[in-house]
C-alpha cells in the first residue's frame, strides 16, 4: 500500500516537504545543529561541497571531509523542528518517494548533533563539551509515538517523583543515545552527559528576565536529583527527540554540546564562536577516524 500525498508530502521537483531535500542530496552521515548559520562554518572545513539547500530553518550542504561524505544540517531550536527534520532524514533512504512505499532494505543513518548548551552543575564549566550518554525529555514528543519500549520508565518515574514534577506539565520520557557512536565521539575533552531537553529556553529552563517561573528552586531540584548512577549534567532544546526518534526508527544519534552557560555559576562562555570552531574541528576529524 503507498503512502497519501497528505501522509508523505512531496514538493514539485520530488523533494521532501520541509527539508526540501531529494535522496540522492543525503550522506549516511549527518550533523545537525540548531543554528542554520553554524552550517557554513562547518562546511568550511569540507574539501568539497556537492549540495547546499535552504528551506525555512533547515539548510543543508552535503559535501566531502577528509573522503567521507558528510551532510550538515540546521533544524532550528526546539524537538518540534527534530520531528519533522528527523522524520524526513528517515523518509529519504526509508521509503521510495516515488512508489511512496517503505523500502524492504532499511538503512540507517548517524546522526551527530554539535550543539550549545547551559550547565546546571558548577563543576561542569562553560567551555567543556559534554557528550550526552542520555536525554530527559521534557518536551512530551515521544508520548505521541506508540512504541515506548526503548524509554528508561523507572528513571522518568524517579525524576518526577524526586522533583515533584507538576502533572500540567509532559510526563518526562529518558532516552539512551546510539552508544557505539558516543564511544567513538568520545575522549578525555568529553564529558559523559544525561541531558535535559526543554520546551523553551526561559521559563522552561528556570531562566526569569519579567516573567516570574512556578518553582523557581526547580534547576536546584533537577540537578539534585539521583538516581543509580544517573544525574543531570546540562540543559538545552532538541538532544531528547534526537535520540527518541532516532531509536524509534533504528539510527544511531549522539549529541555532542559546548557549554555556554553555566547557570549554577552565572557565567557564560567569553569566546564561544573560537571555542565552537575547536568543536566542530574535533568532532569532524572524530567523525572521520
Ligand atoms: O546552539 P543550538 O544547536 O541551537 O542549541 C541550543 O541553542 C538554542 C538556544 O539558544 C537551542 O536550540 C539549544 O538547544
Ligand atoms: O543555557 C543554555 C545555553 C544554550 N542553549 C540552551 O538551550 N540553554
Amino acid at each position: 500500500m503507498s503512502l497519501e500525498a497528505s501522509e508523505l508530502i512531496l514538493n514539485e521537483d520530488g523533494s521532501i516537504y520541509h527539508l526540501g531535500l531529494l535522496p540522492e542530496e543525503l550522506a549516511n552521515t549527518i550533523i545537525t545543529v540548531g543554528d542554520p548559520a553554524r552550517v557554513p562554518k562547518i562546511s568550511a572545513h569540507f574539501d568539497s561541497i556537492e549540495i547546499k539547500k535552504q528551506k525555512r530553518e533547515f539548510c543543508t550542504h552535503t559535501g566531502v571531509y577528509k573522503g567521507k561524505k558528510i551532510t550538515v544540517m540546521s533544524t532550528g531550536m526546539g524537538t518540534d523542528n527534530i520531528d519533522i527534520a528527523l522524520t524526513e532524514l528517515d523518509a529519504l533512504v526509508n521509503i521510495d518517494l516515488k512508489a511512496k512505499k517503505i523500502k524492504n532494505k532499511l538503512t540507517s543513518l548517524d546522526i551527530i548533533r554539535i550543539g550549545t548548551t547551559g550547565s546546571i552543575r558548577k563543576e561542569i564549566p562553560v567551555g567543556s563539551y559534554i557528550l550526552s550518554e542520555f536525554a530527559l525529555g521534557f518536551d512530551g514528543l515521544m508520548h505521541y509515538y506508540k512504541d515506548d519500549s526503548f524509554l528508561r520508565k523507572d528513571i522518568a518515574e524517579a525524576f518526577v517523583e524526586q522533583t515533584g514534577w507538576s502533572t500540567k506539565k509532559a510526563f518526562p520520557y529518558v532516552v539512551e543515545g546510539g552508544k557505539e557512536l558516543i564511544n567513538k565521539l568520545s575522549s578525555d575533552k568529553t564529558i559523559q552527559g544525561f541531558t535535559g531537553t526543554n520546551v523553551g529556553f526561559y521559563g522552561p529552563q528556570g531562566r526569569v528576565l519579567r516573567a516570574e517561573v512556578p518553582d523557581p528552586e526547580m534547576n536546584d531540584k533537577i540537578a539534585a536529583f539521583a538516581y543509580k548512577r544517573y544525574s543531570v549534567t546540562n540543559l538545552e532544546m532538541e538532544t531528547s527527540g534526537i535520540y527518541g526518534i532516532s531509536k524509534l526508527l533504528g539510527h544511531n544519534a549522539a549529541s555532542m554540546n559546548l557549554v555556554l552557560a553555566n547557570r549554577a555559576t552565572g557565567e557564560f562562555l567569553e569566546n564561544a564562536s573560537e571555542m565552537m570552531e575547536e568543536l566542530i574541528l574535533y568532532t569532524l576529524d572524530k567523525i572521520v577516524q
